[in-house]
């Protein structure tokens, strides 16, 4: 029997247990209370397992339902009923007679009602014990990462969670980092009024998606007013009487330009999170990147510890970091257990949303519609598909599910899809990897 790490208790602020019991001699103590943690939690009590989730927050949910995915989504949703209200209804004959206006204490309080109503503070109970355990499970989650040339001061220098608290819209703001986060609150931003402009460190936008995909998304965010200096690093940050002043530079070095904003927002990325934890006294190894090293059934070099989600390798996401928590669960229990990592999903919530399920860049050799899939010239099967366009994100579920079952391009093709619906588009990407397509969706 392990000691659930005294100081992941020790030092966590509160102690969170909610559904599952909380005692002592737990089979399992869960470190986080986010989609990895509290999901496994949740699976571990429905088989019977004693459990106990601490978290330091007086939530639960994590980064993804506090400050990260519900609180976006929401603001991402509110910025676009009004980008529609301004530039869309009149061409549906809605005529607003007075112009559509912002009130934006009253969008914040809309997402912080989101984010209350998931995640509702739980009971909380400040104490410092030890539980001793069978199993821990690490889901301690990620970090924003810094620029030690832009610190962040969550006023003018903000991260994803200072960009969702902002109480004016500003006039002018760099993001920096052209990634997920960066795109996603750019908009949100641009659609409210903000002169935005995306710094991006390499030659092209979410790095992570397909290149051509990557290409298309910057052509339709340029024509929603977003500016875009790929290839470009921030080298220092200054602060003046009326704003930013901002050096940047071509990455590869070269002539300095200054550039002014009113707020910055710092998005290149995320790392693992282990404050605080004391890993190096239990053995759990950290690979040079800071994330928890773990085999194929989530074991870390110290026995009956285990790791899943932010803090692991693999996409920062948070299906990604619930699966893990399901199987890595069900593995301890003795049950089977296997993530395809082929098939995770990934969707970027612009307008339009952006979705992939596999990361594979092809150079672009083939007709570009709303819709992208890559299979495997001998058999035939998915491989990769990508969806640019309105829905993206529900779509995706298709590739998806062909990537898991070993769908070839020819079923699909084959498969009748409901007409006039988005998800044709998929029937025609299939039906033109054989060279027959009857339509071109374009955007
Ligand atoms: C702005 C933003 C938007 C995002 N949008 C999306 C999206 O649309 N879709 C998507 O899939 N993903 C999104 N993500 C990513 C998603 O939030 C993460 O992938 C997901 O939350 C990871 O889950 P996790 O359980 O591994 O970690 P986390 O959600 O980070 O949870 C870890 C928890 O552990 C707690 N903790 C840490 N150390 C201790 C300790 N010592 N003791 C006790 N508790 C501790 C933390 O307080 C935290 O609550 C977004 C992230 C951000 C920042
Ligand atoms: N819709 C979603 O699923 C969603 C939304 C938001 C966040 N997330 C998760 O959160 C994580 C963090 O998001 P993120 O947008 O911060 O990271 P990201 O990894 O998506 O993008 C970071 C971007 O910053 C660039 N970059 C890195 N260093 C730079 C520098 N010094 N100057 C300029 N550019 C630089 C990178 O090339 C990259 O394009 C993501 O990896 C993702 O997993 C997911």
């Amino acid at each position: 029997m392990i000691r659930a790490s005294t100081r992941a208790v020790g030092r966590t602020e509160g102690l969170v247990s909610r559904s599952m019991s909380s005692g002592p001699a737990q089979d399992l103590v869960v470190i986080g209370g986010g989609p990895g943690g509290y999901v496994a939690a949740i699976r571990a009590a429905q088989l019977g397992m004693k459990t106990t989730c601490v978290e330091k927050r007086g939530t639960l949910g994590g980064t993804c339902l506090n400050v990260g995915c519900i609180p976006s989504k929401a603001v991402l949703h509110s910025s676009h009923l009004y980008e529609e209200a301004t530039h869309s209804f009149k061409s549906h004959g809605i005529n607003l007679p007075g112009g559509a206006t912002i009130d934006l204490q009253q969008m914040m309080r809309k997402k912080d009602q989101s984010v209350f109503n998931l995640t509702r503070g739980v009971e909380e109970s400040r104490m410092r014990r030890v539980i001793p355990a069978k199993n821990i499970l690490i889901a301690t989650g990620s970090e924003v990462s810094t620029l030690p040339t832009v610190p962040i001061d969550d006023q003018t220098i903000v991260s994803s969670t200072g960009v969702l608290e902002l109480s004016d819209v500003p006039r002018r703001m760099i993001v920096i980092g052209g990634g997920y986060i960066g795109l996603e609150m750019g908009s949100v931003w641009s659609r409210l009024g903000t002169e935005v402009t995306v710094v991006e460190f390499l030659d092209r936008i979410v790095p992570a998606m397909d290149r051509e995909i990557g290409a298309q998304l910057m052509r339709i965010l340029k024509k929603q007013r977003l500016n875009f200096k790929l290839s470009t690093k921030v080298v220092g940050a200054t602060k003046t009487p009326v704003g930013l002043r901002l050096t940047v530079e071509p990455s590869a070095g070269g002539v300095q330009e200054i550039v002014e904003a009113d707020v910055v927002l710092v998005s290149i990325g995320r790392r693992p999170y282990t404050a605080g934890l004391g890993l190096e006294n239990v053995g759990v190894q950290v690979d040079r990147r800071g994330q928890v090293s773990i085999d194929d059934h989530f074991r870390t070099s110290a026995q009956g510890v285990y790791a899943v989600g932010d803090v692991v390798r693999g996409p920062m996401l948070a299906h990604k970091a619930e699966d893990e928590g399901l199987v890595a669960v069900e593995i301890m229990a003795g049950m089977p257990g296997h993530i395809n990592y082929n098939a995770i999903p990934v969707v970027v919530y612009t307008n339009p949303e952006v979705a992939m399920a596999k990361t594979y860049d092809s150079g672009g050799d083939y007709a570009l519609g709303m819709v992208k899939i890559l299979s495997d010239k001998a058999t035939d099967k998915v491989l990769g598909m990508h969806v640019i366009g309105p829905g993206a994100g529900e779509m995706i579920a298709e590739g998806v599910l062909a990537i898991e079952t070993g769908t070839t391009t020819k079923e699909i093709a084959k498969t009748v899809h409901a007409h006039p619906t988005l998800s044709e588009a998929f029937r025609e990407a299939a039906m033109s990897a054989h060279g027959k397509p009857t339509n071109y969706y374009k955007m």
